[in-house]
C-alpha cells in the first residue's frame, strides 16, 4: 500500500509548515522527527489518549531527553492553572529554547500545549498530533492556542503556529461516536462560510460520513484542512477574513460557558451556534429561510444538535456574548450569513435582535 501522506502546506513564509494526513503516521517517526531541532521534547497528552497512542510517539523519540505530561480529560481542564503545570514540566525537563512541545490529543490538549509552548522562554517549537476529527480539521491548523477562564472560552491565548501537524487517521478508530459527530460540525462550518460546492458535496455524502466511510472521510478532512490553511495563510492573526472561521462561535462560546464547559461539546455548540447565527441573519434580512433549512437539515443528518439546551437563559447568553473577542467598543460584532458559502463580518449588531433570536430558541 502507498503510505505517502497527503501534505497540505500552511503557507506563512519562513514559518510555513506541513499538515500531513494519512494512516500510520505516528509510527512513521522519521518524517516528523526531522522537524525537531533540539534534544528536548515534552509530549502533552491526556489520560484517555496517552494509554492508546503515547507508545507510538515514544518510539520515535528515542535518543532525546523527553518526558510526558498528562492532562485530566475534558474541556474543564483547559485552564490557566494547567498551562502553568505544563510550564513546570518543561522546567523539570530542563527544556532549552530549542525544545519542542508535542501535543498528542484533541483540541483541548492542542490548545493548552500550544499556549504553554508560546509562553516557555517566550516561544518554543510546537508540533500538533491531533487524534480527534475536530482537531484534525480545525484546531491543529492555524496556530490559535489558549485556555478558558470561568468568565469565558479562550479568553487567554496566543497565536503560535506549529512546526508540523501529524494527522494520523488510524487514531480515529477509537474516537467515540459523539466526538466524531462534533468534529463534523467544524467541517460543515468551513463549507457554510466559503465553499458552496463543498457544502453540496457534504449533503451528498452525509450518510457516508455518518457511517465513517474511509474515502468520504479522507476527502472531507482534506477539503476542510485545505480551506482553513488558505484562510490562515491570507490572514494569520485575524485582522479580517479569518474571523469568518468564527461563524457560530459568538453563540457557541456563550453556550459552552453557560453550560460550565460540560453541557455541550465544542463541535455541538458550534452546530447550535451556526443555526442561531443563520436565524439572526434571516431576522436582519441578510439570509433566507431556505438556506437556514439546508444548514439545519445537514447538521441534523450528521447527528448534531441545533437547539439551545434546556434551561439556558437568553439574557445570560447575551451577557456572555458581550465578552467575545471579536467585539469592539462595547458593541457586538458577529459573523452573519447571506447563505451557503457566504459569511460576512457584521459590526454593531443590535443587541435586542440577538436577544430576540436567543429568546425564540431558548427552551
Ligand atoms: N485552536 C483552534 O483553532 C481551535 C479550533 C476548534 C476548536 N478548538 C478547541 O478544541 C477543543 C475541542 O477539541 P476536541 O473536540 O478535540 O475535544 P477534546 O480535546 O476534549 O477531545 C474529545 C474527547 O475525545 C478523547 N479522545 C481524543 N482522541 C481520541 C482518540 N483517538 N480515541 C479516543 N478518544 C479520544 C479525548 O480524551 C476527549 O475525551 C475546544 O477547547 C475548542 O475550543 C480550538
Ligand atoms: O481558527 C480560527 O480562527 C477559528 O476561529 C477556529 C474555531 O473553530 C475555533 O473554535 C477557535 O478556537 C475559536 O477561536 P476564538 O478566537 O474565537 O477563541
Ligand atoms: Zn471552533
Amino acid at each position: 500500500m502507498n503510505r505517502q501522506p497527503l501534505t497540505i502546506e500552511v503557507a506563512l513564509g519562513a514559518r510555513s509548515y506541513p499538515v500531513w494526513i494519512g494512516r500510520g503516521l505516528l509510527a512513521e517517526a522519521d518524517r516528523w522527527r526531522a522537524t525537531l531541532r533540539g534534544r528536548h521534547a515534552l509530549v502533552v497528552s491526556n489520560t484517555t489518549v496517552a494509554p492508546l497512542y503515547l507508545q507510538r510517539v515514544a518510539a520515535g523519540l528515542d535518543g532525546l531527553a523527553w518526558s510526558s505530561w498528562l492532562l485530566d480529560d475534558g474541556e474543564t481542564h483547559k485552564t490557566y492553572a494547567n498551562a502553568g503545570r505544563v510550564l513546570e514540566a518543561l522546567a523539570a525537563l530542563g527544556a532549552t529554547r530549542d525544545a519542542c512541545v508535542i501535543a498528542l490529543g484533541g483540541g483541548v490538549v492542542g490548545d493548552l500545549a500550544g499556549f504553554a509552548a508560546a509562553c516557555w522562554m517566550r516561544g518554543i517549537d510546537f508540533m500538533q498530533m491531533p487524534t480527534t476529527l475536530l482537531a484534525m480539521v480545525d484546531s491543529s491548523v492555524g496556530g490559535k492556542t489558549g485556555v478558558n477562564l470561568p468568565a469565558g472560552k479562550n479568553l487567554v491565548g496566543a497565536f503560535h503556529q506549529p512546526r508540523a501537524v501529524v494527522a494520523d487517521l488510524d487514531t480515529l478508530a477509537t474516537l467515540p461516536p459523539r466526538e466524531y459527530r462534533a468534529g463534523l460540525a467544524e467541517v460543515v462550518k468551513g463549507a457554510a462560510i466559503g465553499d458552496p460546492a463543498f457544502f453540496a458535496w457534504l449533503e451528498e455524502h452525509a450518510d457516508a460520513l455518518v457511517a465513517r466511510d474511509e474515502a468520504a472521510l479522507a476527502e472531507a478532512i482534506a477539503r476542510k484542512v485545505a480551506f482553513k490553511a488558505a484562510v490562515v495563510a491570507r490572514d494569520e492573526t485575524e485582522q479580517g477574513e479569518r474571523a469568518l472561521l468564527n461563524f457560530g462561535h459568538s453563540f457557541s462560546h456563550a453556550l459552552e460557558t453557560a453550560g460550565g464547559y460540560t453541557a455541550l461539546l465544542h463541535g455541538e455548540a458550534v452546530a447550535v451556534g451556526m443555526h442561531l447565527a443563520a436565524r439572526l441573519s434571516e431576522r436582519l434580512r441578510m439570509g433566507t429561510a431556505a438556506d437556514t433549512t439546508r444548514l439545519v437539515r445537514l447538521l441534523e443528518r450528521l447527528g448534531l444538535p441545533t437547539a439551545i439546551p434546556v434551561g439556558m437563559q437568553a439574557e445570560r447568553l447575551l451577557e456572555l456574548m458581550r465578552l467575545d473577542k471579536k467585539n469592539t467598543a462595547g458593541t457586538l460584532r458577529l459573523i452573519l450569513w447571506r447563505g451557503i458559502g457566504r459569511a460576512e463580518i457584521v459590526a454593531d449588531v443590535p443587541a435586542p435582535q440577538v436577544l430576540a433570536v436567543l429568546a425564540e430558541n431558548a427552551r
